[in-house]
């Protein structure tokens, strides 16, 4: 056994490195025959000439008629040619042979019959005109692609034309997936608490798959070191690449880098990228055996950026990488000097602009892959970088798919996604952004470009009217359309049965009750912090006030689980988790959009679906609100 323990290697020296350890194992793949249809994507293992040339026999390119040259010669308008079928000239469709003697073709537009049997030409052929010749295409024993190449559709048609039915390629390399762990269970519909549902295994299937390997998924392994060694030995004698999941780090019980250890050669333990920090490259006879970290966004990182460039030197390809865009970033990103890092990001383009902004970095969060649009590498060394500074990324999505997107930001309601749900289901063509800021961060993008549309509702202390006074105030000298959304129910949501028996908001700061709030900029926040203020509680006696969460959803979901008693939202959120509400006000949710978009296809279809009867009848399902008037600008 002979291995460092978790450094803090830089990404290119560590791939450098083991890809050199790899070439002293000589590992490679066993080359097959699969016929041409079935070779698409295939790797060629040795070089393919043709058997044939294509066209094999001179033929006609056009339909007309088959001539000699020289017999046209000297034809015009004033002298035309006359030619005899037979003797002067054959008819030839496209692709005919051409007949015995003659050596060019004339089409038929510029033939002039006489009768049936003969014609008149007004201008002379060159020799060899409108004719595939032999070889025009492929000559017997041309190469048609050269070893270690990708075969595209055309070269699986250029190989038949060349009469090469059937072609050496590289075996599919197959690539062990094994999970571990004590706490991971098979997915299932009511997990108990502390098991984890295994999920990686497909994610890295399927990531294997699009890149043409075969996936050979291991049943979860517990946490036991002769466990673990075994399952890694039966997989590399049964594929040519190993993944072993979690276990990676310095925990009590992380045993993957000590059985690779035992059975081969760990190489690196600890790259300088984030996340993915406790990664580790080793052999296993010879052969690439990869501890990828236990966190899914770890993991999809690892596989992106360490395994699919391992699985290239085996497959001797390289496989598609995404594009590269530019953008401005939306909001300052801090970053660690220590790795280089990966940042989920949304795009969004705004009045000609391309906005990128951050999604959640934790390595857990599997969900802000689903929402990504765009992959951000902050390279080490790096303290931050400013919003505004324009930054390049990998485009994980088309131009077309964003260019097609509504920005939607501000304050959360579960309203957005049954907009964007049957928004898509009304026109495949449009997507949406969402993201939820709040809504002093919805006027606040709307403010600096950012969105096409925001959702607010705040409440004006002098007034006790809704939305119009920060509108004055913070988006003054811009021209700004208000679109009714909706009035819904905000109030106290707590546990079924109202077990502490709350009956407002005058009862937050008794003695032992926790509260769950929402981030400061909300509209709820700001909401409970007026009530809080005209029923004269104090806030810092409220436990919990300053825990905060980003939507109606998860504080009910806090309450739902039993980590906190109570804490504001709206009836639509305590209904979805089956908790107890009490009512506290109605309160206008509105859009607000720049006037220069209001008119944009992106938002005319989406005013589309909130006018909607459809869209109207999913609310009431939701519950507590009234739709009257939602969609009309103000
Ligand atoms: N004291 C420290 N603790 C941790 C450190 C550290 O530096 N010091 N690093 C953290 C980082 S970063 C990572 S990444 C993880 C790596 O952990 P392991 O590779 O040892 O993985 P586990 O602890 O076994 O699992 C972590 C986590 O991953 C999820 N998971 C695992 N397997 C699956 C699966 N097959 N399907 C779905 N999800 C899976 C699960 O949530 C586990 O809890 O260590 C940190 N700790
Ligand atoms: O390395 Mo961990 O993968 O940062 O989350």
């Amino acid at each position: 056994m002979n291995y460092s323990y978790l450094e803090n290697k830089e990404l290119s020296e560590a791939l450098k490195y083991y890809k050199s350890r790899l070439q002293i194992g000589n590992f490679k793949l066993e080359p097959e025959t699969v016929d041409v249809p079935s070779a698409l994507d295939r790797i060629t293992s040795s070089a393919v000439y043709a058997r044939i040339s294509s066209p094999h026999y001179n033929a006609s390119a056009m339909d007309g008629i088959a001539v000699n040259a020289h017999d046209t010669f000297g034809a015009t308008d004033t002298t035309p040619i006359v030619l005899k079928k037979g003797v002067g000239y054959e008819v030839v469709d496209t692709g005919d042979p051409l007949p015995d003697g003659r050596d060019a073709v004339i089409m038929v537009e510029d033939v002039i019959d006489i009768d049936e049997d003969t014609v008149k030409i007004i201008s002379a052929a060159a020799p060899w005109q409108h004719i595939r010749q032999v070889g025009e295409d492929l000559c017997q024993d041309e190469m048609v692609v050269p070893s270690n190449t990708r075969i595209e559709p055309s070269t699986m048609g250029a190989m038949l034309a060349g009469g090469i039915s059937q072609v050496e390629v590289w075996k599919l390399p197959r690539i062990g997936i094994i999970p571990t762990g004590d706490e991971i269970v098979a997915p299932k519909k009511d997990p108990l608490p502390g098991e984890i549902l295994e999920f990686n295994s497909t994610i890295f299937s399927a990531m294997v798959r699009r890149w043409g390997g075969i996936p050979v998924t291991y049943p979860i392994v517990p946490d036991k070191f002769e466990l673990i060694k075994g399952a890694l030995e039966k997989a590399v004698t049964e594929c040519d690449i190993v993944i072993l999941n979690a276990g990676s780090s310095a925990g009590r019980d992380d045993y993957s880098s000590m059985a690779i250890g035992e059975l081969g050669e760990v190489h690196v333990h600890g790259i300088a990228i984030k996340p993915g920090k406790p990664t580790i490259l080793g052999t296993v006879h010879g052969k690439p055996v990869i501890g990828v970290p236990g966190y899914p966004v770890s993991g999809i990182i690892v596989l992106e950026k360490i395994v699919k460039e391992i699985l290239e030197t085996v497959i001797k390809s390289p496989l598609r990488t995404y594009p590269k865009i530019r953008a401005v970033l939306s909001r300052r990103l801090m970053s660690t000097l220590k790795y280089e890092e990966y940042v989920r990001m949304k795009l969004g383009r705004v009045g000609g602009k391309l906005i990128a902004t951050p999604l959640s970095r934790g390595a857990g969060v599997v969900s802000s892959f689903v929402k990504a649009d765009a992959l951000f590498t902050v390279p080490m060394n790096t303290e931050g970088i400013e919003a505004g500074e324009e930054i390049e990324l990998e485009l994980l999505k088309t131009d077309k798919e964003i260019d097609n997107t509504l920005v939607v930001t501000g304050s959360h309601d579960p309203l957005i996604d049954v907009a964007y749900d049957l928004l898509r289901r009304s026109n495949p063509e449009r997507y949406v952004s969402s993201s939820h800021v709040g809504s002093m961060g919805g006027i606040m993008a709307i403010k600096r470009g950012e969105a096409h549309v925001a959702g607010i509702h705040l409440l004006d202390e002098a007034t006790g009217e809704y939305n119009r006074a920060y509108i004055d105030k913070y988006l003054k000298g811009q021209d700004i359309v208000r679109i009714r959304g909706v009035r819904r129910s905000q109030g106290l949501m707590i546990a079924k049965g109202n077990p502490l028996g709350l009956t407002g908001v005058e009862d937050l700061a008794r003695g032992g009750l926790r509260y769950v709030n929402r981030q400061k900029g909300s509209g709820t926040r700001i909401l409970l912090d007026y009530l809080l203020k005209q029923k004269g509680v104090d806030k810092e006696k409220i436990y919990g006030y300053d825990r905060e969460e980003l939507t109606h959803m998860s504080v009910a979901i806090q309450i739902a689980t039993g980590s906190a008693d109570c804490g504001m939202g709206i009836y639509s959120a305590a209904k979805i988790y089956g908790l107890d509400f009490i009512p506290v006000c109605d309160e206008e949710y509105d859009f607000i959009a720049p006037a220069e978009y209001i008119d944009s296809i992106l938002i005319t279809d989406f005013l589309g679906i909130i006018r909607s009867e459809e869209f109207k009848e999913k609310l009431m399902e939701l519950g507590g609100y009234s739709t009257e008037g939602c969609g009309t600008i103000l």
